[in-house]
């Protein structure tokens, strides 16, 4: 976020002076939004940035503990500057949250400069090397020409000046690091199914038919089932994170010649994509964790770590429910001009079809099972817009009415997101694999169908209600996706093979590419410090006084 913002929000001229220094790294910095009282709330934030036309400085402060800055990574020890965001205060007067870039540290000594407290906020759960800190000011002076001026300035005299565009361009950089986000937890989740798919065909376990060797864990089907649907959402988040990377393009290319109409769109997409794909990864992430047993538990099989990092992703840039009632609001939007027969964009067309998808006869290819899930988000959608407007009738008003029905929201645009991820999965697959062999072409269509199959038997109540799906098709699904899952076994090794991790990258015992599990356990192992000795000295100190009732 630290160098994206200076490249979204500040002015050519500071870009120059900051940019080439913070990406030679002669200069460190972070992103301070979020403080102890608020994270989500922005408008809430407490640091106040105050013009004083005297000195042309804006005079930063903390005037509670709720607006300490907390969880900027790298704050604590490493970084010498920050990104932050904080209320500016000219001539009496608040115009809100602005980001300013303020130096922190000494560049030569790096001791706090005056006025700056700064330190660790203590162990988390993962994250453990990024130093997450704390901020706060007493007065600090920091000069005028430290506000990002690209949207909005504070001139000499403390005039405050708002580019027109204001509101509109700052989402550019949030839209960015959301679109690298759903990249991220595609290449981190590929990391962790790697890892337990190797390990699965290394371990064996039981013994299911007398007299024969105990099988590969890979060959247990409930075992397939754990980690196929995690390649293949693997590819899935990767292919949709192409697509929304394309799309983010285009339209910061229409912003900058001034045409912004599909930005709420395209803020839509990337905040409920963002949502649902880093939830997903990280639950796959665990069931990764499961499938490799208690091995998988050993921070050496590098998955509890993947697991904390990726979990992490839920929250920060955005919570997970609060984006998806962001994508909410755009549907909820969307429905209403879909009544109206107003001209929709084309994530939300799908809209207008709602009735013939929902009536569609079931058939269960890739196509008809994308129609289905369309139907099924248009349908929550427009029970959720039910809800509302029933509920303002009882005399609610619109606010009341929305807060209690946000379950049926989220609900929705999470069914909203995954038509559009299965949409841009099945059709990204059939774009991609256009030209390769019938045998990649074969097995790529295989996991893909084994994805929305999936997703299917998740959702089966959903496509009862809003399809014409049966029993019956259930129950034929069912089978299919069980098929699916031995064609898939013989490739399962070659699928994550493909994905092509150096073993410095998996960085685990349980997934490097010899299939040494057991000597590189035991290897880690014997590096633990409580081995270095026979004796602990807490024996001495401790055990044996215990022992001997003399504690
Ligand atoms: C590992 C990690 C790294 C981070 N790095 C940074 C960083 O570098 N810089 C930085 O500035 N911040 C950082 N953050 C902070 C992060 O951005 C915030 O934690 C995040 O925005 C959520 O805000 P919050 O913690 O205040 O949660 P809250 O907003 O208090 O959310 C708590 C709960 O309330 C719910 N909730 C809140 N508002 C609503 C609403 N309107 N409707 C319904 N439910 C609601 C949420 O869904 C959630 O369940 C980091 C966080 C973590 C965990």
């Amino acid at each position: 976020m630290f160098v994206p913002t200076i490249m979204g929000q500040a002015t050519p001229e500071q870009q120059a002076q900051w940019l080439p220094r913070a990406l030679n790294m002669e200069i460190l910095g972070t992103y301070a939004q979020t403080e102890l009282g608020h994270g989500t709330f922005i408008r809430g934030l407490e640091t106040t940035a105050t013009y004083d036309p005297e000195t042309e400085e804006f005079i930063f402060h903390s005037p509670t503990l709720t607006a300490y800055k907390w969880w900027g990574g790298g704050l604590g020890k490493t970084v010498n500057f920050c990104i932050v965001v904080a209320q500016l205060y000219t001539k009496g007067v608040c115009y809100g949250t602005h980001p300013f870039l303020v130096q922190i540290r000494d560049e030569e000594t790096h001791m706090p400069l005056p006025g700056v407290f700064v330190g660790e906020v203590g162990p988390r759960m993962g994250f453990h090397t990024a130093d997450n800190g704390y901020l706060g000011f007493d007065h600090h002076r920091v000069p005028r020409m430290n506000m990002l001026m690209k949207n909005a300035q504070v001139l000499k005299d403390g005039t405050y000046v708002k580019s027109a565009k204001h509101g509109k361009l700052s989402y550019g950089t949030m839209v960015f690091v959301r679109v690298e986000l759903v990249y991220e937890v595609a290449f981190n989740l590929a990391k962790a199914v790697t890892i337990a798919t190797r390990y699965s065909a290394v371990r064996r376990q039981c013994q299911p038919r007398p007299d024969q060797p105990e099988p590969q864990i890979l060959d247990y089907v409930t075992q397939q089932h754990k980690l196929f649907i995690g390649i293949a959402t693997a590819h899935a988040l990767q292919f949709t994170g192409y697509w929304l990377w394309d799309t983010f393009a285009r339209v910061i290319g229409e912003m900058k010649e001034g045409k912004t109409d599909t930005l709420p769109e395209l803020h839509a997409l990337a905040s409920c994509l963002k949502a649902v794909s880093t939830s997903d990864a990280a639950s796959l992430i665990e069931q990764c964790r499961f499938a490799c047993g208690g091995h998988g538990y050993m921070a050496s099989s590098n998955l509890p770590a993947l697991y904390t990092f990726v979990t992490a992703t839920r929250t920060y840039e955005g919570d997970y429910t609060v984006l998806l009632l962001q994508t909410a609001r755009y549907l909820v939007k969307a429905w209403e001009q879909a009544e109206e027969g107003k001209a929709m964009t084309p994530t939300v067309s799908y809209l207008v079809h709602s009735a013939y998808n929902r009536k569609a006869k079931w058939n269960n290819s890739c196509e008809g099972i994308t129609r289905a899930f369309y139907a099924v988000a248009a349908g929550k959608i427009e029970a959720s817009v039910n809800s509302i407007r029933r509920r303002m009738k009882t005399g609610l008003s619109f606010e009341d009415a929305w807060e209690l029905t946000t379950v049926q929201l989220v609900a929705a645009a999470e069914a909203h997101c995954r038509a559009v991820i299965s949409d841009t999965y099945w059709k990204e697959t059939e774009r991609m694999t256009s030209s390769s062999s019938a045998s990649v072409r074969s097995v790529m269509r295989q996991l893909n169908e084994l994805f929305l199959v999936y997703w299917v038997l998740e959702r089966t109540g959903d496509l009862l209600m809003y399809s014409t799906i049966s029993g019956k098709d259930v129950i034929a699904l069912q089978q299919r996706y069980e098929e699916l899952l031995s064609l898939l076994r013989p490739n399962a090794v070659g699928l994550v093979e493909a994905f092509d991790f150096r073993d410095e990258i998996l960085n685990s015992t349980l997934g490097a590419y010899d299939g040494r599990v057991y000597e590189r356990l035991m290897e880690e192992a014997l590096k633990s410090p409580l081995n270095a000795e026979p004796v602990n000295q807490s024996f001495h100190k401790y055990l044996k006084p215990f022992m001997q009732g003399k504690l």
